[in-house]
């Protein structure tokens, strides 16, 4: 059947372009139709210009009422249009004023969607002339919510979609794609979207809204950017019972049917695009993230934004703090609550620079970074029941199982949240932070003794008639600029020098001004004035 189809693809336009079918005049079989039967399907052709009315409904040309009027005689627009001229300028404001009056941020985000599908590149013009307004409506937290409730915010499908019934025709399916100079993949098998669990094939709001960050942040072309989501099924009860969930409505596919899957799409990738297309790995769930990512980062361009990108932001933050307090990186201790694809990538980045750094190993360098999950602080006497990618932090204690109690134990200087969990760093846990590092002295005579960042935008925080501005410590500050640099260097691998560069880059931006304001990032301090504090 397929080779049929293809066979008819190509009968088509070989056949029917030939001007001398059409010398006899009359009506032909332009498209063969006349020939398609219910088994022998023809794919319905249309030829299209970039002109008249396709060229409105193409978001990639579109210009609206923007068309000159050059333009408009040109394109074959005359009558298509209302006569009034508005330029690109005005149709911004139009539109920043419309996405203000909306309430929701759901319905920014819809408003910001159905303009990307309309008009892409005013869609990225207020982006970029907006971008730290409206990030959060585009992405973090707002793309959470999206994806929750994506099937039925969407009017048309935006990214590719390859499941489980594509298996064995994956490269057609690349194919289907309309835009074939890809240099940029974000993919996600929808199983942690963020940290919101499993959400399916729903998760395609993540590449879709990581990609758009790639152009508007890293100036990669739209039509270079590829979102993909690759649906194995899902598990989350809640989408298998919707009769309008968009996915495969199995239970998730796990051992050897989810990993051929996945190992035909890594090969149908570079057959299609070449060892210089760039494939970022994004929400996949623990137990698939680190194999997936130790398997393809020998053979592909590919990293881990949770793993990676999370860790060489984190690191930014850590070395700009360390040009306010002094000293090395190896004078800290660090306690994190979470030992996920997060806390242990962020752990492995900051033991590699401290290596760097004092050229002490690296299994010493471990030795300073304490790790807890659910079950407790990570010590060796767990290791035999640990993951294999919570195995280098097993270091010798006695079991602990409070936050507190490790506080308390580890003396930490500095205390990390990587774990899905809320309101963990309670009153007490900062007590003990202050208590323990005051001993130290590692901060002596600075006003703003602790530094504060977030994940997720957080709201400005008033205390004692002063106002502080969280830094957000998440990984947008380094995909686009890391992707931009591999794509244009033409490397064909990632390696951990390159993150630790990007965070050394990324630190280099924070300025006085952000210093002086609490934040290690550099985090607009205009724009968080328009933050609810719901998203803290
Ligand atoms: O998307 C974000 O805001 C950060 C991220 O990668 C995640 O939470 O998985
Ligand atoms: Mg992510």
């Amino acid at each position: 059947m397929e080779s049929t189809l293809k066979e008819m693809r190509v009968g088509a336009s070989v056949l029917d372009m030939d001007p001398k079918s059409t010398v006899g005049g009359g009506v032909e079989d332009v498209y063969g139709e006349d020939r398609a039967t219910e088994d022998l399907l023809v794919t319905p052709w249309t030829i299209s210009v970039a002109s008249g009315y396709t060229l409105l409904r193409d978001p990639q040309h579109n210009k609206g009422l923007a068309f000159t009027e050059k333009e408009r005689d040109a394109h074959y627009l005359r009558g298509l249009l209302p006569p009034a001229i508005i330029s690109q300028q005005l149709q911004e404001k139009k539109l920043l004023k419309t996405i203000r009056q909306y309430q929701l941020p759901l319905q920014k985000y819809s408003a910001m969607m159905e303009l990307e599908e309309r008009n892409e590149r005013l869609f990225y013009k207020l982006l970029i002339d907006n971008v730290e307004e409206l990030l959060p409506v585009v992405y973090t937290p707002t793309v959470g919510e999206a994806c929750q409730k994506y099937g039925s915010i969407f009017k048309r499908p935006q990214g590719l979609y390859i499941s489980l019934k594509e298996k064995g025709k994956v490269l057609d399916v690349l194919k289907n794609w309309p835009r074939k100079s890809v240099q940029v993949i974000v993919v996600t098998d929808g199983e942690r979207i963020l940290g919101l669990g499993d959400l399916g094939c729903q998760g395609m709001g993540i590449p879709v809204g990581k990609l758009a960050l790639y152009t508007a942040l890293g100036g990669i072309r739209p039509s270079a950017c590829l979102p993909v989501t690759i649906d194995v099924g899902t598990n989350n009860e809640e989408l298998l019972n919707d009769e309008f969930y968009i996915g495969l409505k199995q239970r998730r596919a796990t051992g050897q049917e989810y990993y051929e899957l996945l190992h035909e799409f890594m090969r149908a990738v570079k057959q299609n695009y070449g060892e210089k297309v760039l494939i970022q790995f994004e929400d996949f769930a623990n137990h698939n993230a680190f194999e997936l990512l130790a398997k393809y980062g020998t053979t592909h361009l590919v990293f881990n934004d949770d793993i990676q990108g999370t860790a060489s932001v984190v690191l930014a933050g850590l070395l700009s703090a360390l040009k306010l307090l002094g000293g090395n990186i190896a004078d800290h201790t660090f306690l994190f609550l979470g030992a996920g694809e997060a806390g242990t990538g962020i752990a492995e980045l900051i033991a590699l620079e401290m290596s760097r750094q004092s050229k002490v190993p690296l299994e010493e360098t471990r030795k300073m970074i304490w790790l807890m999950d659910s079950k407790g602080l990570i010590v060796s006497s767990r290791k035999d029941s640990l993951q294999q990618f919570k195995k280098p932090w097993a270091h010798e204690h006695e079991p602990v199982k409070g936050l507190l109690d490790a506080v308390k134990a580890v003396k930490p200087t500095v205390l990390i949240g990587t774990s899905g969990v809320g309101k963990t760093f309670t009153k007490e846990v900062i007590e003990a932070m202050v208590f323990y590092n005051e001993l130290k002295k590692l901060t002596p005579g600075l006003r703003a003794k602790q530094f504060f960042a977030s994940g997720s935008p957080f709201a400005p925080v008033e205390y004692e008639g002063e106002v502080f501005y969280p830094g957000q410590s998440n990984n947008t500050y380094i995909f686009p600029g890391l992707g931009l640099g591999l794509v244009m260097s033409g490397a064909i691998r990632v390696h951990d020098d390159m993150l630790l560069a990007a965070a050394e880059a990324l630190s280099g931006q924070v300025t006085e001004e952000h210093f002086s304001k609490g934040a290690d990032f550099p985090t607009s301090l205009y724009h968080q004035k328009n933050l609810s504090p719901y998203c803290c």
